[in-house]
């Protein structure tokens, strides 16, 4: 069996972070395994409290991993702090890596702030350069890159920008336009579109960190990137389409949705 780390945060109420992370790679029939960053207090209304684990704790979990089942992709989220940041570069370049997909998390779907101002550098240079592929989202496109992104012109730009400075490949998704959910995939010197149907759901909460352990799935099990991608995109959609509702706020997607019979509830 093929096996993926989740290096993120812990959500409560299972449909972001962690527990969205662990749900996808197994409902994709990849071994999870887990090092938490901090615990949120979060459901699908709001995020009330983060606990962060110390930097020291945290490389304590990646040895565990590393030294023992050695992950064939690591999926790296919501990381809010510059020291925990540290030590991920760290244990990372120590174990030599592979197939590192980084989700730029920075705000929650309900407006939390999950990575603080002063971690924003470290992210971009202690571990960017170490990422096969980064995954912002249009409002995280734009913070990395210095520019406003109101088109699809400026998501293709924003992502050769961010590529160029980093050395990898950038995925900026298209969730938060108001249309398609259009993603763009910016790589040596060449762009494509992934482009997907706008499902009409309310319950986003999770779509990310989803999105990106999808990915970091298809690359564990020996799919190319453009590949992984394309089978991540198809996951989320049914994920959507199978219209779990849950919750008063913005609610979890199906996970598995691809795996119960009793679970495929697609409307399409
Ligand atoms: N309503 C939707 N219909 C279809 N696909 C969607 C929809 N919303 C988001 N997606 C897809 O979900 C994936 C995640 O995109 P999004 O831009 O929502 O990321 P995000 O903002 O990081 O997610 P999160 O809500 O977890 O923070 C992308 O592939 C995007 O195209
Ligand atoms: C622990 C954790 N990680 C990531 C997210 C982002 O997901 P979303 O933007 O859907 O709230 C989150 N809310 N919580």
């Amino acid at each position: 069996m093929k096996t993926a780390l989740t290096i993120a945060g812990s959500d409560s109420s299972g449909g972001a972070g962690i527990q969205a992370d662990i749900k996808t790679m197994t409902a994709n029939g990849v071994y999870a395994m887990s090092a938490i960053t901090a615990l949120t207090a979060q459901n699908t209304t709001g995020v009330t409290d983060i606990v962060e684990v110390t930097p020291e704790f945290l490389g304590k979990q990646l040895d565990s991993i590393f030294t023992d089942i050695y992950p064939d992709a690591v999926k790296i989220g919501m990381v809010s702090s510059a020291g925990l940041i540290k030590t991920i570069s760290e244990k990372l370049k120590f174990y030599h890596a592979k197939n590192i997909v980084v989700d730029p998390v920075m705000v929650s779907t309900s407006g939390s702030k999950l990575l603080q101002d002063d971690a924003v550098e470290t992210l971009k240079n202690d571990i960017f350069h170490q990422a096969i592929l980064l995954t912002p989202n249009i409002p995280e496109a734009s913070v990395l890159s210095g520019i406003s992104i109101i088109n699809e012109a400026d998501m293709i730009k924003a992502a050769k920008i961010i590529s160029k400075e980093y050395g990898c490949a950038v995925l900026c998704k298209g969730g938060h336009s108001i249309n398609d959910a259009n993603d763009l995939l910016y790589y040596n010197h060449e762009y494509r579109w992934f482009i997907g149907d706008r499902v009409d759901n309310k319950n986003t909460h999770g779509t990310g960190c989803t999105l990106s352990s999808a990915i970091a799935s298809g690359l564990a099990k020996g799919m190319d990137l453009q590949g992984s991608i394309e089978f991540a995109k198809e996951y989320v959609s049914g994920a959507l389409w199978a219209m779990l509702d849950l919750g008063k706020g913005s609610g979890p997607l199906n996970h598995v949705w691809n795996v119960y019979t009793d679970a495929k509830i697609i409307n399409k």
